[in-house]
């Protein structure tokens, strides 16, 4: 019988009250009670002891190893990412193929409107040539135009834009259903509301925005922040509606996109435009009027234009390469684990994590946060920005911001004991640059009339140590923490710098 205060522990107690005995529990039942909560209470220490050695386990063995992955936009953090992926998971690199292919495609809408805009660019200075001669000159090209930036679009170059026929303005107009696409791949990529997208239309440009508007609008890009699932969604989606071999984005709902009717789905609009968009992008006079404009599309980030035909074929598929090329700027911060094992440790396993942020310089506030706890940084410093200027100020010199970025890295008092290691990329665009006849001297002053092919301008110091930027800024390069990289780290241009 339970006492007096048993019970008046059990009427204010719920749990005591379940848990109690029965009230007429025979002594054989009582035995056989007391005996199964003897084997939880066996099973529940043996739990918490398997715990323990584990915790205990874990804070003997190796500490996984931390990388942050720094370096300005477009400087190619997410790109390192995707490289080091492939080589340690590559089954879960390409599991997620089909969840590129729209961000392809989106890089793909992109390249075309920066080409309509410079045929809209062309057919307003033609226009107002023959009203005013005397139309103001624009000195930047916008850095939309990515390789162009910086240069200076003098009345000559644009006196030498050729004119548009009326086929090229045909060609306009039936490219004009690409609005759709980048409308509906935006509103898959993010969540509903977020306001995450930096989405552009191609209504603005052929609406009758004012060109500075027009330029600002081109100039913002898709961007997807690292913690929404959107390779998820492209995936479910595509694997649903690809029971007919054609990999498309159809939404059932008919409220947010075209609902049943297939012909309206994005990939299926951006094949029946595939071939007017090779016609535009092999014209010899859209070639002449992009190279009148400074515009190297090659160069620019997510090119897909030499590949209209493959990328936009039903059942596409992307490739790794493709993966690698395809552009999507990163919001917020992201973590990848990987496992790897160890060459000179007798093959040891060790946990690596990778951090990859935002490199625009609003999200660089959020970088501070990650430095003290991290055992190296590899910073991206790409050769080829030195004719180019931000996105986000159209004052500052691309190589100019690594530089002086790269600089404030090494003097921070949090990463006194980080490894620092900078990694100089996009050498290919670099030597394209070179050969392409763009000048390292117009914009490295101190580089002067020094010949201007690869091995000079990457193998002198001179070129690279005092920078006197076209801006008029002085920018003092040496390691000012006197942090070297490992021996092996870096690739040879980034030796010299
Ligand atoms: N040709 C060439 N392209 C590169 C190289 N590295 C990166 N890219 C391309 O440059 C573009 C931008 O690279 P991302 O890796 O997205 O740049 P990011 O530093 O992550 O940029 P944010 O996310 O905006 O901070 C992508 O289209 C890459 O494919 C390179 O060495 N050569
Ligand atoms: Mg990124």
């Amino acid at each position: 019988m339970p006492s007096k205060n048993s019970k008046i522990v059990t009427e204010g107690d719920p749990l005591a009250h379940v848990m109690a005995p029965p009230p007429n529990e025979t002594e054989e039942q009582r035995e056989a009670r007391l005996a199964a909560e003897a084997e939880a209470k066996r099973i529940s220490d043996a739990i918490d002891e398997e715990l323990q050695r584990q915790a205990k386990a874990e804070k003997r063995g190796p500490k996984p190893v931390k990388i942050l992955l720094l370096g300005q936009s477009e400087s190619g953090k997410s790109t390192t990412l995707k490289n080091f992926q492939l080589m340690n998971t590559p089954k879960a690199f390409r599991a997620e193929r089909a969840s590129w292919r729209a961000v392809v495609h989106l890089n793909v809408v992109r390249s075309i409107r920066v080409i309509l805009e410079a045929m809209a660019e062309a057919q307003a200075y033609h226009a107002s040539t023959y009203s005013s001669p005397n139309t103001p000159i624009r000195t930047h090209a916008p850095d939309l135009f990515h390789a162009a930036s910086g240069s200076s679009l003098n009345r000559d170059a644009r006196s030498q834009h050729p004119p548009l026929t009326a086929e090229h303005l045909k060609l306009k107009l039936r490219l004009s259903p690409l609005v759709q696409v980048e409308e509906a791949l935006i509103r898959r990529l993010t969540p509903a509301g977020s306001g995450e997208v930096e989405a552009t239309q191609l209504l603005s440009i052929s609406g009758g925005a004012s060109h500075a508007d027009r330029a600002r609008a081109l100039d913002r890009e898709v961007a997807v922040n690292s913690q929404f699932a959107w390779k998820g969604v492209f995936h479910k989606m595509i694997g649903r509606n690809s029971s007919d071999g054609d990999a498309d984005y159809s939404d059932p709902d008919p409220v947010t996109d075209a609902g049943g009717d297939r012909s309206q789905d994005p990939s299926r609009i951006l094949h029946a435009c595939a071939e007017d968009m090779i016609t535009l992008w092999n014209d010899p006079v859209i070639k002449a009027l992009l190279r009148a404009q400074g515009i190297r599309m090659e160069d620019m980030p997510g090119f897909f234009l030499d590949s209209i035909a493959r990328v936009t074929h039903p059942k596409y598929i992307p490739t790794d390469d493709d993966i690698l090329r395809a552009r999507l700027k990163t919001l917020g911060v992201s973590e990848h684990r990987f496992t790897i094992k160890e060459v000179f440790a007798g093959g040891i396993s060790r946990d690596l994590r990778i951090y990859d942020v935002g490199g625009h310089r609003s999200l660089r506030a959020a970088w501070a946060p990650f430095f003290d706890d991290m055992n190296a940084i590899l910073f991206l410093a790409p050769l080829s920005g030195f004719d180019q200027v931000l996105a986000e100020d159209e004052s500052v010199n691309r190589l100019e911001d690594s530089v002086l970025l790269w600089k404030s890295i090494c003097s921070n008092q949090l990463l006194g004991k980080t490894n620092l290691i900078l990694f100089l990329n996009k050498v290919d665009i670099f030597r394209a640059k070179l050969k392409a006849g763009i000048q390292f001297g117009q914009y490295i002053i101190s580089y002067g009339n020094r010949p201007n092919d690869y091995d000079n301008t990457s193998a002198c110091a001179d070129v690279l140590l005092p920078l006197y930027l076209r801006n008029g800024h002085e920018v003092d390069v040496e390691r000012a923490a006197g942090q070297e990289a490992p021996a092996g780290a870096i690739p040879p241009a980034a030796a010299k710098y």
